[in-house]
């Protein structure tokens, strides 16, 4: 039977916490914060199915969530809560996504390779290929760092076309290159669809969405506005568009802050029960909804915090750690320490090295 669809992602949130300096950011990790930190709902429960063979475009505004859902698609970043099912292996093409800046271009086609799972052997077969689609002379042998995003473009896009996965995604990658460059991608990407690969294609040229998808869908403001067929959705969006061009700068500055206030305001717990009122009445003898529900939202998301369980057990093995240092620096046994505590202060005044003579 035919696979219903290569990618899945069900009820998908994700929540930045806005930190104002790198310690605080430490210490909400150790879960050591007092005051509450800012937050923001880059996404606020999307879920949607890419099918085999489709090409998907994502459109929105800046700052609508379109890269967060690509990068959680292709397992560069987890959800907050949500499911994601990814049927292969994914290849993301955003302009420098991945690449390291301090390992020159060579070194990154290799570790990018090989990350994609590919051989030494594949890699040096497929590193000719490689290089001349990318095009940047001896920029190759050049870090990352100083490359302009043209270029990290071309290397990346390069990359990801050549390590031949099921799944491309493409994010706003054909913004930066020239026309010659652009067009090479453009033929990729349709060998690619026309070797009925998956494909999300994100970017804000409409012409180049109606050109190339199947479907469009138009994130906004964190939300699935829109789903479905490219024209209909291209034209809906256009008429936003329009709309907001029409909008005073006032107006505009209005409509933008209510939406990012949205986003802040948003309540993962009402959520959770709008979802849980949503399955009681699908399926109103099934006593177990709640748990259900938690466990679509929880069940695989792995923390980006430390549990109290957690913060405990670093703190013991750190303690641990530290009496342990200062025994060795006393010069005392464990056990001495352990009798006489303050013995950990007072070192041994003299260690017998071997071969010493007493
Ligand atoms: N690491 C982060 N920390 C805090 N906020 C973030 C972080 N990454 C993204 N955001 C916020 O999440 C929202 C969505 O960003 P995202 O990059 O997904 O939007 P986008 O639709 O791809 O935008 P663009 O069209 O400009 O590329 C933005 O408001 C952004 O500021």
């Amino acid at each position: 039977m035919a696979e219903e669809y290569k990618i899945q992602v069900k009820n998908i949130t994700k929540q930045y916490e806005l930190f104002k300096t790198q310690s605080e950011k430490l210490r909400s990790f150790f879960a050591l914060n007092r005051k509450p930190i800012p937050h923001f709902w880059s996404l606020m429960g999307v879920s949607l199915t890419v099918k085999p063979g489709e090409t998907l475009g994502l459109i929105g505004v800046n700052g609508s969530g379109k890269s967060t859902l690509s990068n959680i698609i292709s397992g560069i970043i987890p959800p907050t809560t949500g499911t994601v099912d990814v049927k292969g292996d994914t290849s993301i093409i955003a302009i420098g996504a991945g690449l390291r800046g301090n390992l020159t271009g060579l070194e990154n086609i290799r570790l990018k390779a090989l990350m994609q799972g590919l051989t030494n052997q594949e890699i040096d077969n497929l590193m000719d290929d490689i290089v001349s689609f990318a095009d940047i002379g001896d920029f190759l042998y050049q870090p990352v760092k100083s490359y302009s995003s043209g270029m990290k473009s071309r290397l990346g896009f390069s990359i990801a076309v050549h390590v031949n996965p099921d799944i491309l995604i493409i994010d706003e990658a054909l913004s930066v290159g020239d026309d010659t460059f652009y067009q090479k991608c453009l033929d990729k990407i349709n060998e690619f669809k026309a070797e009925k690969k998956t494909i999300i294609f994100v970017s804000h040229s409409l012409k180049q969405i109606e050109l190339m998808c199947d479907r469009v869908a138009w994130i906004h403001y964190g939300t699935l506005r829109q789903l479905g067929d490219t024209d209909e959705v291209v034209s809906e969006y256009r008429q936003f568009t329009k709309w907001f061009k029409g909008l005073s700068k006032k107006e505009k500055k209005q409509f933008q802050l209510k939406m990012k206030q949205d986003q802040k305001d948003f309540d993962i717990d009402a959520f959770q029960n709008e979802l849980i009122e949503e399955k009681q009445k699908a399926e109103p003898n099934n006593p177990r909804v709640a748990s259900e529900v938690k466990h679509q939202l929880y069940g695989s998301v792995i923390s980006e915090k430390m549990s109290g369980g957690n913060v405990l057990l670093t703190w013991a093995v750190l303690l641990v750690g530290l009496f342990l240092a200062g025994v060795n620096v006393s010069g005392h046994s464990v056990s001495e320490v352990i009798q006489h505590p303050s013995s950990i202060v007072k070192p041994v005044k003299h260690l017998d090295l071997p071969g010493e003579n007493k």
